[in-house]
């Protein structure tokens, strides 16, 4: 990023395109530096795969999208709460700032099992009745 593009970012976005790029390095940050982000994508990916492998109906794709994104979702405002805290306290332990981050954690544990839990209704009845189906 040269200096203009460092000084222009302590600024208001002038056009679309510009808010639009700073949401892009945002997203480039999360991947590159949250392994547990670009883990999250990853298998939301690998689950968008195996509803179109089934073919699921559209009642299920919405569920699945949703749960994607309550993942993901959840996983940059745990981020945001992490990077927050450690700008105010940096590296010194706090109570609160432990509070903060494990309930943060803890959200995203939350919807991590509402996704497995639909992935499991949705997906299961599918592949029993490809087995019965199959033999
Ligand atoms: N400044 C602090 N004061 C007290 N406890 C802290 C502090 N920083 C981290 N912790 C504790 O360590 C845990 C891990 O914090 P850390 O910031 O390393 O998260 P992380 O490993 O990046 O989490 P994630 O796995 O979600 O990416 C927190 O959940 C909290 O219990």
């Amino acid at each position: 990023m040269g200096l203009k593009d460092k000084h222009q970012s302590f600024y208001k976005n002038q056009t679309y395109f510009q808010s639009f790029r700073h949401a892009f390095h945002g997203f480039r940050d999360l991947w590159v530096e949250e392994r547990n982000f670009s883990f999250h994508i990853k298998m939301g990916l690998l689950v968008i795969l195996l509803g179109l492998l089934l073919k699921i109906n559209l009642n299920d794709w919405l569920w699945l999208l949703l749960c994607i994104l309550a993942v993901i979702s959840s996983e940059i405002i745990n981020t945001l709460f992490e990077r927050t805290s450690d700008l105010i306290v940096g590296n010194h332990y706090n109570d609160l700032v432990k509070k903060i981050k494990d309930v943060a954690a803890a959200n995203v544990v939350i919807a991590a099992i509402f996704a497995v839990v639909v992935g499991c209704i949705i997906f299961i009845p599918i592949i029993i009745k490809l087995i019965l189906n199959w033999r």
